[in-house]
């Protein structure tokens, strides 16, 4: 069945997302800012600004004007970074409410340390909403990549909604009912691949970045479970999987962040050179402040913080951080899992 559906924000993954849509025969209308970015997106099947390799579908409508965006559309996925997010939305009040919206975007909101679902359920809240997040590189999505993801949302219709306008043969689609610990997920990874861009940067080998990852992953859901995750969405593709491939890939904005801080260039530079988003950066304050503030265990984060912000040496942290606590390799057990339920 042919959906109308609109995308806000016409950067990397807002592109990604509207190209499946229009692959998968729905109509579809992308806003962006940006007017001669628009025009040529119309007439060249084309965004010459983030994938001038990629031809666009020729059905893919682009729009200045947020609110023809979403004026008939029954869904609509909201890709605009989590500094512009609530910015985004809350002239739409009216023109989003009792929608199905999406986010996917991965990052957290400064000063009220809000997810973006809650947000939009805080400004439209009459709107039926989800997240969507997942391994989901967006150059490999427009190269036709096989991929899958993850649609989280409390609200059943919403998931299979979701799962049948973006399937196809290039693109799966997994639900959860975790909408906390999916969105959370996708926001916590980021800082670890700024992490593992360092390690990279500085040489390291294997045997490091798989501890890297894998402490990673004991440390992010610590946390998210103490925010009140369930445990077993990080083993799943929002949690895990997000983890490898932003802490594997160069193609990841975050990594790159990590390399060129590695590579002894400074935090404004590497964010300049990089020209799109890397959300770990405002995430990793974010995340230390509040594990401070809940006793959460995160020497990663820590170790960070202690780089970015306090411009401390690497090969000095690196050190603290070996020499630092052996905590136990696996947190949750089986017994504790069940005791949950
Ligand atoms: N790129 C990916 O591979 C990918 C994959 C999954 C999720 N995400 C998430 O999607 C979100 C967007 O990332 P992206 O990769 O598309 O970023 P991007 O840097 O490629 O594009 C961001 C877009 O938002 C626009 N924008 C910036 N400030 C804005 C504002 N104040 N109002 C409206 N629009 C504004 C930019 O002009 C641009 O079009 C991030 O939270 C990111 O973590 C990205
Ligand atoms: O390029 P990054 O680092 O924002 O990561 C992109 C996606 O989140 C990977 O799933």
């Amino acid at each position: 069945m042919k959906r109308i559906v609109a995308v806000l924000g016409g950067g990397s993954f807002g592109t990604a997302i509207a190209n499946i849509l229009c692959h998968n025969g729905h109509q579809v209308k992308l806003w962006l800012r940006d007017h001669q970015l628009a025009d040529h997106i119309n007439h060249q099947h084309v965004n010459n600004r983030y994938f001038p390799d990629y031809p666009l579908h020729p059905a893919l409508i682009a729009t200045t004007d947020p609110v023809q965006a979403v004026a008939d559309a029954e869904l609509v996925f909201i890709a605009t970074p989590s500094k512009a997010f609530r910015a985004t939305i809350h002239p739409l009040q009216q023109q989003l409410a009792g929608k199905c919206i999406v986010s996917t975007t991965k990052g957290i909101e400064a000063d009220s340390f809000m997810l973006m679902s809650q947000i939009l359920q805080q400004e439209i809240p009459t709107a039926k909403v989800g997240v969507l997040s997942g391994p989901n590189l967006a150059k490999e999505i427009m190269a036709k990549g096989l991929t899958a993801t993850v649609i989280a949302s409390a609200d059943n219709e919403l998931r299979q909604l979701v799962q049948s306008v973006l399937h196809c043969d290039y693109f799966r689609v997994y639900g959860n009912d975790d909408m906390f610990g999916v969105e959370l997920g996708g926001a916590l990874k980021n800082i670890y691949a700024i992490v593992a861009g360092m390690a990279e940067a500085m040489g390291m080998g294997a045997n490091t970045k798989s501890m890297l990852i894998t402490r990673a992953l004991a440390e992010m859901s610590r946390f998210a479970v103490n925010m009140g995750a369930n445990p077993m969405t990080f083993i799943g593709l929002a949690g895990v999987g997000d983890l490898i491939v932003t802490c594997m890939s160069p193609l990841s904005r975050n990594f790159q962040v990590g390399m060129a801080l590695g590579q002894g260039k400074s935090l404004e530079d590497a964010e300049a050179a990089l020209g799109q988003i890397a959300e770990g950066v405002n995430t990793l304050q974010l995340v230390k402040d509040q594990a401070d503030q809940i006793g959460v265990y995160m020497p990663l984060v820590s170790g960070l913080y202690e780089v970015v912000v306090m411009k401390q040496p690497v090969e000095k942290v690196v050190r603290s951080l070996m020499l630092g606590e052996q905590k136990t390799d696996v947190d949750f057990s089986v017994t504790e899992l069940l005791a949950r339920q």
